[in-house]
Parts: structure tokens; sequence; C-alpha cells
């Protein structure tokens, strides 16, 4: 993930000013080395850091605390404010008919990233297609073909036909119905004169509203190169920075939009259609510091529920507020997570577990919860109606049975059941939460991911500062 270690090794020093309500000079001077070597490790452009951390250190030296602040929660609110006008604004994208053309080098993720928008713009109820013109690559037709089927939007390309600005004009004919239309170009393995001189022939002919550059996050300092070839070709409005899920940096994708003078659109964080996300320079940066992203998670949760209900036409999510909770309720629950997607992505999001919690993780202890999930799965399978229904009837006996019926040991059965009693537990405390704390707990979150992205506070608590 972008700038990865910075939220890490940021905490660190920024933990060694608690109860401090002045900062000295050294405090100040180790910050700011913190975050250029992280900056720097994570293949942002050396003349950015150099901007970025003097205008830290002359706010955090100059600017009075607002009263009652402490030190800490003073520097992170400059480093906060000071990162989110570095990323800058997202790239306007307005939820109406328009076309948008793709761009970048070979592999560096178009045709995924062509598929994944029009999902995206699919669940806000709009009707997107995407236009195929890849001559280039074999395979590629058929890659975004099988693509568009998963996100169940609309494709037009044509394997036979060889001149990529006719494929453009037919697309856009055949298309016609469609409020978003996606031209995915074709790549080459360098930047070279046919490359662009076919670009510019398809943005001709196409007439983009937008022209979005997608860069994979590897790419490091060679962004700014790219950027401004394809900026000088064809003018660039926004970057899609892709596989943020792997080990990249993606600092390079910072230069790249500074380079052009344009913002970031969405980012890439997997290879289904689902893995993409509309860039939220506050919710990006308060997840970076550890500070969640509840906007995000707000989105993924309500995704998920309502998948879950169009699946599950009995289940409504208030029953479990009211009754008992079972095993079943406690099956929807994983299968909602999943939906969700990789529960360390999920977690992350979360404000105060993010960043702290992962750091305090073994790598793969992530792995094992997703393979402990499902093992519960398998087990709760074995199970009979009664026994998902009423948990507390199952005893010593009926533990070995649906372990031998599982395949599963005696002990992962019994951590389910485990499992079970402390969510049930949970569920007994929101229960007793009346609706109007509930209704203020999820306003809250709301308003916070929504408005200053994590500025806000959670309310009476330390708050994300705390
Ligand atoms: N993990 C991960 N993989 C991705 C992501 N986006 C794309 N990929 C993978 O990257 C590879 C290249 O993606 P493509 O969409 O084929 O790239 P392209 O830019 O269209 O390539 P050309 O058609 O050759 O120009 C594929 O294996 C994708 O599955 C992402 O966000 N995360």
């Amino acid at each position: 993930m972008v700038l990865d270690n910075l939220g890490s090794s940021l905490r660190g020093s920024l933990d060694k000013l608690r109860g401090k309500s002045r900062l000295s000079e050294e405090d100040v001077a180790e910050i700011v080395k913190e975050i250029q070597r992280s900056l720097i490790q994570a293949d942002v452009d050396i003349a950015l850091v150099q901007e970025l951390s003097s205008s830290i250190e002359e706010r955090a030296l100059n600017e009075e605390p607002p009263g009652g602040t402490s030190a800490r929660d003073h520097v992170l609110r400059i480093v906060y404010e000071e990162l989110v006008a570095l990323v800058g604004e997202s790239t306007d994208l307005p939820l109406e008919s328009q076309t948008i053309l793709l761009a970048g080098l070979q592999g560096s993720g178009k045709t995924t990233t062509a598929a994944k928008m029009a999902w995206w713009f699919s669940k806000k109820g709009l009707r997107p297609a995407v236009i195929q013109t890849d001559t280039f690559r074999p395979g590629a037709y058929d890659q975004a073909k099988q693509m568009c089927e998963r996100a169940e939007v609309d494709f037009y390309g044509d394997p036979d036909e060889e001149d990529p600005v006719e494929i453009a004009r037919k697309g856009l004919e055949e298309t016609a119905d469609a409020d978003i239309r996606i031209v995915d170009t074709s790549g080459r393995s360098g930047l070279n004169e046919t490359l662009i001189e076919e670009l510019k022939s398809i943005e001709e002919l196409v007439a983009p509203d937008r022209n979005l550059l997608v860069l994979d996050a590897a790419i490091g300092q060679g962004a700014k190169d790219q950027a401004k070839a394809f900026g000088d070709a064809v003018g660039i409005d926004g970057v899609v920075i892709t596989k943020l899920d792997g080990t990249a940096k993606g600092g390079g994708a910072l230069a790249a939009v500074d380079q052009t003078d344009s913002t970031i659109a969405f980012l890439g964080t997997g290879e289904e259609v689902a893995d993409i996300e509309r860039f939220e320079p506050n919710g990006f940066i308060s997840r970076l510091l550890g500070m969640g992203d509840l906007k995000q998670l707000a989105e993924r949760v309500e995704r998920a529920m309502s998948e879950q209900e169009a699946e599950d036409e009995d289940w409504d999510p208030e029953d479990m507020m009211k009754g008992e909770f079972t095993l079943k309720d406690m099956r929807r629950q994983m299968d909602a997570m999943n939906k969700m997607g990789p529960l360390s992505q999920v977690l992350d999001m979360i404000p105060g577990l993010g960043g702290g919690l992962m750091d305090q993780l073994p790598d793969d202890a992530m792995d094992v919860t997703q393979e402990r999930m499902q093992s519960f799965k398998v087990i709760m399978d074995s199970m009979s109606e009664e026994e998902l229904e009423n948990p507390r009837s199952i005893g010593k006996t009926r533990i070995e049975r649906i372990s031998r019926g599982s395949g599963k040991p005696e002990e992962t059965v019994r951590e389910l059941l485990e499992q079970h009693k402390m969510m049930s537990r949970m569920m007994k405390q929101f229960q007793g939460m009346g609706d109007s704390d509930m209704q203020r707990m999820m306003k809250q979150m709301q308003q916070q991911g929504g408005g200053g992205g994590g500025m806000g506070g959670m309310g009476g608590g330390g708050g994300p500062f705390g």
C-alpha cells in the first residue's frame, strides 16, 4: 500500500510525544526525518518530499496549537493536512453520461480497470459499457469480455478487426444506449511512437470527457516520464493506481499526478471486478495514518448486507438485533464478511484497529483467520438444524460426532462454540443499547467518514487522535 510504512513509523515517533504539550525543535526534526524516510522508501519523488517536509516543519514550529490540544494531536493534524494536500483532490467524476478513455503501459491493469470501473458505475445505478480496442495483445479481447460478464456490464470488442480506431468507431455506435462508455486501449512494453500515435487517433475519434492514466503501483520513479508522454499526447485528467493490494509502494504515482497536474480517480486493490475504490484523499490518509476509513467501510458493509439480503430472503439483519443470536446468524455474518473482501483490508479501515492492529499481528495471522472462518463453515455444515438454532445443546458427544462428520479436530469445534458465545455476548450488549444510541453511533460513523475524514473525532472519547 502506498507509503505503507509511514503510518507505523510515524505512530512510533508520535507516541514519544505523549504527555507533552509543547514541541521542541528536536521533536519536529525527528518526525520530519521519519516522514522523509517513509516517503522516499515509498518511491515518492525527492522534490515532493522536500516540499512536504519543509511545510510540515514550518507549520509545526510556528503554528500555535489550539487551546487544549496536545503536541501529538497538533503535529498529527498538520501531517494529516499536508499529506491530504500532497495527494490532492479526487478526480471529478460526476455520476452522469460520459466517455472515459484509459491509457497506460502494457500490464498496468487497463483492461481489468475498465471492467472494474464499469462495475463501480453500475453499482451507482448507471449503465456502463466497455469498448475494448486492444488489438495488440492476443487474449485482451477474451479477458475483457470475461471480466465484463463477471461485472454484468455491456461490452463491445471485435477480435477480427485489426484497426483499433475502427473498433472504437463501431463501439461507440453499438453502445449508444449506455450512460458511461469506457474505452480501453492497448499498451506496449515501453513508450513508443506507435503507441502514442494510435492513442492520439483513438482520442481524436472518441473525444472522451476524461482521459485516465492507469499506473501500476510498482512503477516508482519511471512514473514521471510516462505521465509526461501520455500527458503531452492526449492530456491526462486523472490517474488510477492499480495493484495496491500487493507489496508495491505506489509513491511513484504521486509524481505522475504532480507531473500531469491531475488527480487520483480510483485505486485498484485486487484482480476481481469489485476490487476498486474511488479515491478519497481524507479517508485515504486517515487509513494510512491508522485512523481508519469509515466511509469505505460503511460502503462495503452496506453492499455486503444488501447482497446478503438479496440472496437470503428470510433474513432480516434487524432480527439478529432482537432475539437469540444463533449459529445460523453467525454463519450469515461470516458470509457477509467474506463479501466485504479480505479481512485484512476490512480491518485496515477500522479506526484504531487499522495500522495498529496489523503491526502487532504476524504476517500470516490474517490468512489463518480466513482459514479459520472456512473451517468454521465446514463444521457448521455438519451440524443439525437443531444444533444450529440452539448451540447450547451441543455437549461432549455431539462435539465428537460433529468433529468426525466435518473432518475437523474437536478442538476447532470447541473454538467455534467459544467464538459464538463471545459474539453472542457482544450482540446482547448491542441489544442493550437503545435505538437512539445505535442511530447516534451510525450517524457518527457516517459523518466522520464523509466530512472531515477522520478529523472529527469519535464522539466523546479520545477520538482518533487519542
Ligand atoms: N493484484 C492485482 N492485480 C491486478 C490489479 N489490476 C490488474 N491486475 C492484474 O494485472 C495483470 C495485468 O492487467 P491487465 O488488465 O491485463 O493489464 P493491461 O494494462 O490491460 O495490459 P495490456 O492489455 O497488455 O496493455 C492481470 O493479471 C490483472 O489481473 C490489481 O488492482 N491488483
